[in-house]
């Protein structure tokens, strides 16, 4: 069976229904045409609206694109086959932009592929997260209908690194001395605080300084992996803060609090855990007041959840590895020797090439996971390959942050020689 096979689609009466009792107007030509088959193909040319909708199980999602001068923008709705009724889900991750139209298929792990006309192949594909692992639990979380979007990314991504440990332990002091000497391999996750700004502090480089509501608002509209309250203001890591560096192609570090780890570890991001340990409790408490950056209230509050955080830290499965920061020195080689040990544990596929335009008549799925998209258009316009077929079978990662590890080749090549493919 292939991967729409398994998931039960309806078509038909329910849905002409829904756009009705919605539109309050008879259903249009091109949704018709869609219920006669798995894929709906929306775009209503002359209104400049796009509309697919994609039945699973009791619901029918239906994603509507407007263009609205320059600015165009993604909506997702629900109707309840059952109650027949609109729910309006929490859209959480970061959703696509500049659509002229797109074109949908039901995977059978829960995601609807959504693939963007005319558009380069590095934007062209995206997920929508309806039944996802990760969807049931912010589901239950919020008690709402949830969706979540995800960018899917050709090629794979080096795995990130979470550093915690309690406040003063040195976690910063190794992470500046890793991007100090490899500064094309690692790139550091820039989170959000609430907190105030330390002298040489910068916006931007050290920590987004933020303010409450703001911060409040983007993690109410999905844009945070994580966030957590900590010694009393709030912090968080952004999808986006995580994902450009990823995509710039370097391994992206985190240094978060033991409540922000656990988050991660519950997340869809393939991550690796290092939890920093001080030699002794009285040790932590004389860096953290060396350092002279806290009032002597604040140090007591950090050292006060510090023992808390060595238990957690300390507890069974969260962290991968434990590194005792006693000599600098010694911890730091002692660490970099382990991210050199789990480098290469995954073999990283790079696309070659990201330049083909993808305009998208029809997409068929495979057995084996494959996804054939007809009509593909060069960019530079010289080309004009009719298939392109979309591999789905080694996906990592997901909402809310990118979809990776798909792998994309033409077939036209078949009779240009080598394997019968083009790899892009
Ligand atoms: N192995 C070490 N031996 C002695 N001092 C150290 C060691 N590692 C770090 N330090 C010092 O301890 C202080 C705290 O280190 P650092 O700021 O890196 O901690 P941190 O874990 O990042 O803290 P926070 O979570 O509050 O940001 C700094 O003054 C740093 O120079
Ligand atoms: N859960 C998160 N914790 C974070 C994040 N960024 C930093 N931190 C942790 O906060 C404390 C205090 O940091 P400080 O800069 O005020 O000393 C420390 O343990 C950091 O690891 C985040 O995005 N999420």
């Amino acid at each position: 069976m292939g991967p729409t096979d398994e998931a039960k689609i309806h078509s038909g009466a329910g849905l002409i229904e829904a756009r009705l009792i919605l539109m309050g107007e008879e259903a249009p030509e091109y949704l018709l045409n869609s219920l006669d088959g798995n894929l709906p193909v929306a775009c209503d040319s002359e209104s400049k609206d796009y509309q697919t909708s994609t039945v699973v199980d009791d619901k029918t999602y239906v994603v509507e694109g407007s263009e609205d001068g320059d600015e165009s923008c993604i909506n997702v709705k629900i109707f309840d086959n059952l109650t027949r009724s609109w729910l309006i889900p929490t859209v959480l991750g970061i959703k696509p932009v500049q659509l002229k139209g797109h074109s949908t298929l039901l995977l059978s792990n829960g995601r609807i592929l959504i693939v963007k006309r005319d558009c380069p192949l590095d934007d062209c594909i995206w997920f929508l997260e309806v039944d996802t692992p990760f969807v049931k639990d912010q589901k239950k979380i919020l008690g709402t209908e949830v969706v979540a979007w995800s960018k899917g990314v050709i090629g794979s991504a080096p795995k990130p690194i979470v550093i915690s440990g309690p406040s003063g332990v040195g976690k910063g002091t190794l992470i500046n001395k890793l991007m100090k000497e490899f500064p094309s391999k690692y790139g550091f996750s820039v989170s959000h605080t609430t907190r105030a700004p330390r002298e040489k502090e910068l916006d931007g480089v050290h920590y987004h300084f933020t303010e409450r509501s703001l911060m409040e608002k983007d993690i109410r509209d999905g844009k945070f992996l994580e966030f957590a309250s900590v010694h009393g203001n709030l912090y968080g890591t952004s999808i986006e803060a995580v994902e450009a560096v990823t995509d710039s192609g370097k391994r992206c570090i985190l240094d978060i609090d033991v409540q922000g780890a656990r988050s991660v570890r519950a997340s869809s991001l393939d991550a690796i855990f290092i939890f920093i340990c001080p030699p002794s409790f009285e040790e932590l408490e004389e860096r953290l007041r060396a350092r002279g950056t806290e009032t002597e209230e604040q140090v007591q509050k950090r050292l006060r959840n510090a023992r808390a955080e060595l238990d957690e830290g300390r507890s069974p499965g969260l962290f991968d590895h434990i590194l005792v920061n006693d000599d600098l020195e010694t911890c730091y080689e002692n660490l970099k020797k382990l991210l050199a040990s789990d480098e290469n544990a995954d073999t990283l596929y790079q696309p070659t090439t990201k330049n083909l335009k993808v305009d998208v008549s029809r997409m068929e799925s495979r057995a084996d996971q494959k996804i054939l998209l007809h009509s593909g258009t060069d960019g530079t316009g010289v080309k004009v390959p009719s298939l392109l077929v979309l591999d789905i079978s080694s996906l990592k990662g997901g909402a809310p942050g990118r979809t990776r590890g798909l792998n994309a080749y033409t077939i036209e090549s078949i009779r240009d020689g080598v394997n019968g493919i083009k790899q892009l």
